[in-house]
């Protein structure tokens, strides 16, 4: 009988109903990480959280062949897996290479010829285009991807929480055709992540980051559901509310909106205002570049001049904030405040998160949200999960295509 995976409720196998030894095995981890302009991984946190799957794997015999991707078509760290291959074969105690090619004949001819405890990282499967389509998972079973790898892999791992909020072909489209398993990231992440109603009240939800569309779906579903006692908007998330409440945050944060394709979902975060003003907060000021120092300007002062763009919440909103996270029983948090990578623009980020460790129960996720953790030090999380749009749909209630798939 499968282990069965806490807070799914689901029967789910895990490594511990896997035979291993000499098997080859399609590995899907999430390894989408933050890269510098040169195009090296400016962070390798989300590599480090599978080493302890994949060293299992290779330890017990398995011939691995690695799914994941890196960035989105059109960003700008849409780019190749093999620096991330690079890294995992330093990571590892076991050879590691790199395939450019995901389901070509080159690549099922790099997966048939590995040998006992090898990895092969097959390049990101974004590269083509069906993986950056949603499909149910009969469906996705039968794109190209699934369908060319199949007959080379004897089972599917999946260990990539981090995306499991997307119904993508490398995500849901194997277990309909191979047993299907956990790996030990994605088994951690559900049997922690199981039961927010344990969690202690108030409940404060901090959406921010540039993923609107997650973040608005999120806060829909927990107002909804009275899940949340208060959401706290920041980031490109809190701009769009602002936008939705009548603020005018100037021509560069409007364009950015448009540019990054969100600018229909301020009908949506209005409807949520209207319908939840008491509980979704918005931020009081923004911090914007002015002769190449931070500026601050409140609302009252809006639209900043046409060519600053809002780039971090400003000290008030920082104040309001750090009042509400310090009195709250969980903080669950994504995204960052700004634009934390430019240190002009990390207090929000900064003092935010430092506040949100105060909290009796605290969750975080996110790529760029666990970098911005290590770059300022931070530490006493109760929870920092490899996720963040998928961290906060587990936490909704809301299921997980990559995980119902593996439940069948
Ligand atoms: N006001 C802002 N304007 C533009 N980008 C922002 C702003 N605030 C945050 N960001 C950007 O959001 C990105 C992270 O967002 P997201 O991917 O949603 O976070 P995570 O990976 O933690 O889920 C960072 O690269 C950061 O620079
Ligand atoms: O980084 C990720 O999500 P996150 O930004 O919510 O942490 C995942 O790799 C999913 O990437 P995607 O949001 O481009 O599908």
């Amino acid at each position: 009988m499968p282990s069965g995976v806490g807070g799914t409720g689901m029967p789910i196998q895990t490594l511990d109903d896997l035979a291993v030894q000499g098997t080859t095995l399609g590995v899907r981890i999430d390894i989408n990480s933050p890269l510098t302009e040169s195009g090296d991984l400016a962070d390798d946190a989300r590599l480090r959280a599978h080493v302890d799957t994949l060293s299992e794997l290779l330890e017990r015999g398995g011939k691995v062949a690695i799914l994941a991707h890196q960035g989105r078509p059109g960003s700008d760290d849409f780019a190749s897996l093999s620096p991330h291959a690079e890294r995992l074969d330093e990571l590892l105690s076991y050879p590691v290479s790199h395939c450019d090619a995901t389901f070509s004949g080159d690549a099922r001819m790099a997966v048939e010829n590995l040998r006992e405890s090898e990895a092969v990282v097959l390049e990101n499967t974004r590269f083509y285009s069906e993986e950056y389509m949603e499909f149910p998972a009969e469906e996705a079973a039968e794109t190209h991807l699934v369908d060319r790898l199949v007959p080379e892999l004897d089972a599917y791992v999946n260990d990539a929480f981090a995306a499991a909020h997307r119904s993508q072909p490398s995500l849901v489209g194997f277990p309909t055709r191979l047993p299907g398993y956990v790996g030990r990231v994605m088994e951690n992440e559900l049997d922690v992540l199981g039961d927010i109603d344990a969690t202690p009240r108030p409940r404060v939800y901090v959406v921010g980051g540039a993923k609107v569309s997650d973040s608005i779906a999120v806060a829909k579903n927990v107002l909804e559901r009275d899940l949340a006692d208060h959401v706290l908007t920041a980031g490109v998330v809190g701009n769009v509310f602002l936008f939705a409440d009548g603020a005018d945050l100037g021509d560069a944060s409007a364009d950015f909106i448009h540019d990054q394709g969100y600018w229909d979902y301020i009908d949506d975060a209005a409807d949520l205002l209207e319908a939840y003003s008491d509980k979704i907060h918005l931020p009081k000021d923004a911090a914007v570049e002015r002769d190449g120092e931070r500026a601050e300007i409140t609302r009252g002062d809006f639209p900043p001049k046409e060519d600053e763009g809002a780039m971090d919440i400003g000290d008030a909103t920082i104040t309001a904030y750090s009042k509400i996270l310090r009195n709250a029983g969980t903080v669950i948090l994504n995204g960052p405040a700004g634009v934390f990578e430019d240190d002009t623009f990390a207090d929000g980020t900064r003092e935010l998160y430092t506040e949100a460790v105060n909290a009796e129960y605290s969750i975080v996720g996110g790529g760029d949200t666990a970098a911005a953790i290590r770059k300022f030090g931070l530490s006493g999380f109760d929870h920092v999960s490899t996720g963040g749009g998928a961290c906060l749909r587990m936490l909704t209630g809301d299921p997980l295509p990559a995980v119902e798939a593996l439940s069948r």
